[in-house]
């Protein structure tokens, strides 16, 4: 049997995507002695290419021979094989935003990811959406259950929507309410793909690596499962969001809020929203009451980061299964101190994981992990401007973004914040002239002390409240996706189960 290029194919049965009869082209292919003999057969594996920097691609590989049966007998050997991929999906609902990012959606799913679904013979139910919150209102109406998974062409906001559409759903059919912020939630087990194509595609960038359509499309065919931690948000009792990536109050919500006005700049809004928001350089007052996580889940000031199998993650699934088992769905809050921290706050962001993104490749907390159970509460304390300024940029380099003293760190699994404006409120309602005209600071009105509340932004959505108590659910949904890998090359060239044994 001879081969086409590469010669030295390596590839494990896990990242094969198709195996399909060929027609072999001889005029094509340097085939020497081979052209001189009777008709050739054929057939192509079409597999898992790892490049630089996280990115995959679909390369191929042409084996042929004279012996039809032979053939056939390979052809037909791969393909149990890749049937018996159990985690593969075969049917998926997409859903594609066609306004997000650069409003590319549409023709990035049609052109570079449906052909590949069809390459790996994968059925799909496609949504092109409309307005806010269809795929997310569609998601409680569809069944869902016939679906391997539901795939979101679009940026952060759109997965927030397939993401609310699922565990809302989730918990609707097991009665469980939302409303409640102690409510033990059930946890999703339909996988999530995400097809990057929004402005900042965060959660994307920080499972994966890489903001890529393809990288992704790969992943989801060769059925990868990264489970994900969900912060949930309420207010008195009633449910506001669930939160995979940041919770942002002060520097982070005030960009948010600036640049929903300017969505008619794409991408680019965030840029100009963001260097407006560092000049008005406004602080807020408020109170944070937090529970720590327990330090087996590692510190955020770790110096590894959370990678493809990780270690801390592996063992909170562990633990999280233990107390599963051993209480069934009941929830019993932890007895553990809760520390209060008061202040004037730049910025108050909570991650439930890096937050890496293509603007900063290590992101707003580079140890956090992404299915630990946990978050890290970052607080930027009132500073200069130009004091602020170097503690984004290092957001961009190599140098520790914790290492000022005016910044803190913490790991938490739940959290409280109360704004003093509404401390105030609530201990003297009836200053309305406050409320009504108090805007900025009478006594200094060049100070940039801001009376009015900051915004939060709640993976770039913003919140009707400022008051809000926030909890982690450990890995209560899963993606297609494995991690970010250490270094894809090694464990390629280290895998057992590959073509070559084959051969
Ligand atoms: N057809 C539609 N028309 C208007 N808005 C939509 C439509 N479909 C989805 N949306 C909304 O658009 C919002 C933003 O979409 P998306 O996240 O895809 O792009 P983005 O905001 O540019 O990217 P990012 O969230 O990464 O910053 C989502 O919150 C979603 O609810
Ligand atoms: C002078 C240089 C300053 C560089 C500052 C770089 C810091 C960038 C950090 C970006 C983190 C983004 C976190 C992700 C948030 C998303 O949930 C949200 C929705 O997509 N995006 C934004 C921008 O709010
Ligand atoms: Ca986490």
């Amino acid at each position: 049997m001879g081969w086409t290029e590469p010669k030295n194919c390596f590839v494990p049965i896990c990242e094969i995507i198709a195996v399909e009869e060929t027609e072999f082209n001889k005029k094509q292919r340097n085939i020497g002695r081979w052209q001189k003999m009777a008709k050739l057969h054929a057939f192509t594996v079409h597999y898992v290419k790892k490049a630089r920097n996280h990115r995959w691609r679909c390369s191929d590989a042409t084996f042929w021979s004279v012996d039809e049966h032979l053939c056939n007998q390979w052809t037909q050997a791969l393909k149990e094989l890749l049937e018996m991929q159990k985690s593969r999906p075969k049917q998926l609902l997409v859903y594609i935003n066609p306004y997000g990012g650069k409003r590319q959606g549409k023709r990035i799913y049609e052109q570079k990811v449906a052909p590949l679904f069809s390459l790996a013979s994968i059925s799909t139910d496609v949504v092109i959406t409309e307005h806010a919150n269809h795929a997310k209102d569609n998601l409680f109406e569809v069944n869902i259950y016939k679906y391997d998974g539901v795939v979101c062409v679009g940026g952060d906001g759109m997965f927030s929507e397939v993401m609310h559409g699922l565990i809302g759903r989730m918990q609707k059919d097991s009665g469980i309410d939302q409303n409640n912020p102690k409510a033990s939630l059930v946890q999703c087990n339909i996988r999530i793909g995400i097809i990057p194509a929004g402005s900042t595609d965060c959660i994307c960038y920080s499972t994966v690596g890489i903001s890529d359509p393809v990288t992704s499309a790969l992943h989801i065919i060769v059925g990868d499962c990264q489970p994900l931690d969900v912060s949930s948000v309420h207010h008195n009792n009633t449910f506001l969001k669930y939160s995979v990536s940041l919770l942002g109050y002060g520097f982070y919500g005030d960009i948010l809020k600036d640049s929903e006005k300017k969505r008619w700049m794409g991408p680019m809004r965030y840029d100009y929203s963001g260097f407006k928001t560092f000049l008005s350089h406004h602080y807020y007052e408020g109170t944070i009451a937090y529970q720590p996580a327990k330090h087996t889940h590692g510190s955020p000031r770790d110096q590894e980061s959370c990678r493809t199998g990780c270690y801390i993650c592996k063992q909170s699934g562990k633990q999280l299964a233990e107390q599963n088992k051993e209480r069934g769905l009941k929830h019993e809050e932890g007895e553990e101190e809760w520390k209060v921290i008061k202040g004037k706050f730049l910025a108050i962001n909570a991650v439930n994981m890096s937050c890496a993104c293509p603007r900063s490749p290590k992101g707003l907390s580079p140890a956090a992990h992404l299915a630990d159970g946990s978050a890290d509460l970052i607080l930027v304390r009132k500073c200069s401007r130009f004091d602020f300024l170097r503690y984004l940029v290092r957001h961009t380099n190599q140098d520790d973004q914790f290492d000022f003293p005016f910044v803190d760190v913490y790991r938490v699994k739940c959290f409280q914040f109360t704004s003093k404006l509404s401390e105030d409120n609530e201990s003297n309602v009836m200053d309305i002239g406050k409320k009504r005209f108090g805007q900025f600071c009478r006594d200094h009105p060049a100070c940039c002390c801001n009376i009015v509340n900051s915004t939060w932004n709640c993976d770039g959505e913003t919140l009707d409240s400022s008051a809000i108590e926030v909890r982690v659910h450990c890995q209560l949904i899963k993606l297609f996706a494995r991690g970010i890998e250490e270094d894809c090359k090694d464990e390629a060239a280290h895998s057992q189960s590959s073509i070559e044994q084959l051969l």
